[in-house]
């Protein structure tokens, strides 16, 4: 049974806190926006779309318990909750198109003047509650895709070896992941041999959360530092590279955690494929290129300190971005649920 990173029934909403992981499996109350962007914005829950998922689930939460009668208070009060969750993390852009789309629907079901409040408020949690079953079917779709396009540029039947960076999974989404997705599909076929993941200093969500949904799923697999990537390409053959993505700007630049750009550097030096793995949903066509993406800077303290352990000698200057920007001419395909599409043509995605 894969990890179950968030609990919901209307009313209720439940995380699994991933600062735990992999020793202590905590469920945390989100009992409203404030809790939302709360445990958004301390790294409870993270991963770009388990970040949208949770953070609109907090209001459909809130919003469930408000017996508020005037539309145009509710619709006013909505805008205002959805941008505010949105300034928790500036990066992934997923929750900014959802909070978009729902304050598009706020406005129409506000206007118009058949609708009920009561069927107002009904219609808006719906429509947050479909993007649970939605991130799902849209990973499966990514998952088998990606499958598809990487055993297409393997010759014969060999074995499928893959490098992956950061988390990506189940913890990451509503379930089964976006690049982990692929490894899951990859694993289905028989054909996958070994995957490598990344610690991914220096909040290491791949030696906490990756390696433990590896090792949860029974995937043979290897933990390797961050600085052992470009041994690792030089030493063992790797069929591909396979990563996640906070934000995709129109020209396929991609934005995902730090130390992504120079493992796609690595791979291209390698000749080693590096493919992108995210839902339509990170993919933010108002923005020409990566250059224009908000680069979150995290605390000092998420550098110096493991834990509680300090491991930085104390008074040095730190600089701690949590993301980087991959060039999109490093970047062989991006895998989305409508297909894999080359960097240069993600316009032409049909996203109906
Ligand atoms: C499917 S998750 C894709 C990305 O959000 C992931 O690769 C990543 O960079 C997560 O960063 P995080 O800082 O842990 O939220």
């Amino acid at each position: 049974m894969s990890l179950e990173s968030i609990k919901y029934a209307r009313g209720s909403l439940e995380i699994l806190d991933q600062l735990l992981l992999p020793l202590q499996t905590r469920y945390v109350k989100v009992q409203g926006v404030e809790d939302g962007w709360k445990v958004i914005n301390k790294m409870q829950v993270r991963g770009a779309p388990a970040i949208a998922i949770v953070g609109c689930l907090s209001l459909a939460v809130e919003l469930e318990r408000d017996n508020n009668s005037d539309k145009k208070i509710m619709r006013q009060e909505i805008e205002g909750k959805l941008n505010y969750l949105v300034s928790a993390r500036p990066t992934a852009v997923n929750i900014k198109l959802a909070a978009d789309e729902l304050i598009n629907l706020a406005n129409s079901l506000s206007a118009d003047e058949t609708v009920t409040p009561e069927e107002f408020k009904e219609r808006f949690i719906s429509r947050i509650e479909g993007m649970l079953t939605k991130d799902i079917e849209d990973n499966k779709a990514i998952g088998r895709y990606g499958c598809e396009a990487i055993l297409k540029t393997l010759e014969g039947d060999g074995p499928v070896r893959i490098l992956t960076h950061c988390n990506t999974g189940s913890l990451a989404t509503a379930g089964y992941g976006t690049a982990l997705g692929v490894i899951r599909s990859l694993q289905e076929t028989k054909r996958l041999d070994h995957v490598y993941c990344t610690e991914t200093r220096p909040y290491n969500q791949g030696a906490r959360l990756t390696a433990y949904e590896l090792v949860h799923e029974k995937i043979p697999s290897t933990l390797i530092v961050d600085s052992v990537v470009s041994a690792l390409m030089n030493t063992r053959r790797i069929s591909a590279v396979v990563v996640g993505a906070d934000r995709v700007a129109a020209n396929g630049d991609t934005a995902n955690k730090i130390g992504t750009y120079q493992i796609a550097i690595t791979a291209k030096h390698h000749g080693v494929p590096f493919y992108v793995a995210a839902p339509l949903t990170s993919i933010d066509m108002s923005l020409t290129s990566g250059d224009r993406i908000k680069i979150e800077e995290r605390p000092d303290r998420e550098m110096t300190h493991v834990g509680e352990h300090r491991i930085a000698a104390p008074g040095i200057n730190c600089w701690n971005p949590s993301f980087d920007v991959t060039p999109a001419a490093l970047i062989t395909g991006i895998i989305t649920e409508k297909g894999v599409f080359a960097p240069d043509k993600l316009s032409e995605i049909d996203s109906k």
